[in-house]
């Protein structure tokens, strides 16, 4: 089978991990050509003090997919979207999306609708409304968390079941995967995830408990997107081996996160007994 290649486009940031800087190794690790367009900038995330750099335009998107389309290089298996700072710059990727499927029929759009985090936005409002009538209708796969599903939905999830109300209206736009990355809908030291995908007019459900470490990590969500689309492709769209494999590996990274920011040995070598 030909490699498969993503076009990514995501935050840069100079210092840390988030965006394009999280998730472009990991999808090389796993077998995937990687061509990142930085849709930001910026000298951090947006949880520091200070952020300053430079946010790209429709225009500027316009001048790398003008110059790619001269060379025919827009020929991708795969598009996964996430943090975008402006609202233009998100609407005329409505346009790539349209363009890399005239050219492969089969391109899977990957979709993380990256607006905020427990109850805060992080991006402009004027995205909102781009994402729910634009974007959602062409996306194949999405992966919001609990509070990019209530935007979405313009509506508060408060129970399992207002999720899987939710994750139907999604399919009701058009969006025939959805992940919801996490949600703090279980008991309050677990974070839930749910999958579902429409097969043959039925959705098939999927939901898995994590158990919550104690931090907040950023950048997690951009991890959670990438891996997502290497699953589904390594396992032929089954979302619930996808999902296994995704929490698994991220709770791998996120405990090796939280042990070195904690000063304790990464690594040990223990003998495995009953
Ligand atoms: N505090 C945490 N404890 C355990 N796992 C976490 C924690 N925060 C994030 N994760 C893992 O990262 C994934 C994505 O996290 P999430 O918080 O939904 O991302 P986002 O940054 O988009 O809000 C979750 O599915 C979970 O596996
Ligand atoms: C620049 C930038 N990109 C991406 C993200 C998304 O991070 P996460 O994976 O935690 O949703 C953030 C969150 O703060 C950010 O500041």
């Amino acid at each position: 089978m030909a490699t498969p290649r993503v076009l990514s486009i995501q935050s840069h940031v100079v210092r840390g991990y988030v965006g394009n800087k999280s998730a472009t190794f990991p999808l090389q690790l796993l077998g995937f050509e990687v061509d990142a367009i930085n849709s930001v900038q910026l000298s951090n995330h947006t949880g520091y003090k200070h952020i300053d750099g430079q946010i790209l335009d429709e225009k500027d998107l316009d001048k790398l997919i003008t110059s790619m389309r001269g060379n025919n290089l827009l020929h991708y298996t795969h598009l996964l979207t996430g943090y975008i700072g402006s609202p233009a710059f998100l609407s005329k990727i409505a346009e790539v999306v349209k363009e890399l499927k005239a050219n492969n029929p089969n391109l899977l759009y990957v979709c993380d609708p990256v607006m905020g985090d427990d109850g805060k936005m992080y991006v402009p409002q004027s995205l909102l409304p781009i994402y729910q009538e634009t974007i959602l209708p062409l996306a194949d796969v999405i992966t919001p968390n609990q509070f990019e599903m209530e935007l979405l939905l313009g509506q508060k999830v408060e129970s399992i079941e207002d999720a899987w109300r939710a994750i139907e209206a999604f399919h009701g736009k058009g969006c025939g995967t959805v992940l919801v990355s996490s949600s703090t809908l279980g008991a309050k030291d677990e974070l839930i995830a749910l999958s579902s995908k429409k097969i043959d007019g039925k959705s098939v459900r999927v939901m898995a408990s994590i158990p919550m470490l104690d931090a907040h990590f950023t950048g997690s969500g951009d991890l959670f997107s990438a891996l997502t689309l290497a699953w589904l492709h390594k396992t032929g769209g089954n979302t619930q081996l996808s999902l296994d494999n995704v929490i698994y590996s991220l709770q791998a990274v996120l405990k090796r996160t939280l042990n070195k920011a904690l000063g304790k040995e990464d690594f040990k070598y223990y003998e495995a007994s009953l």
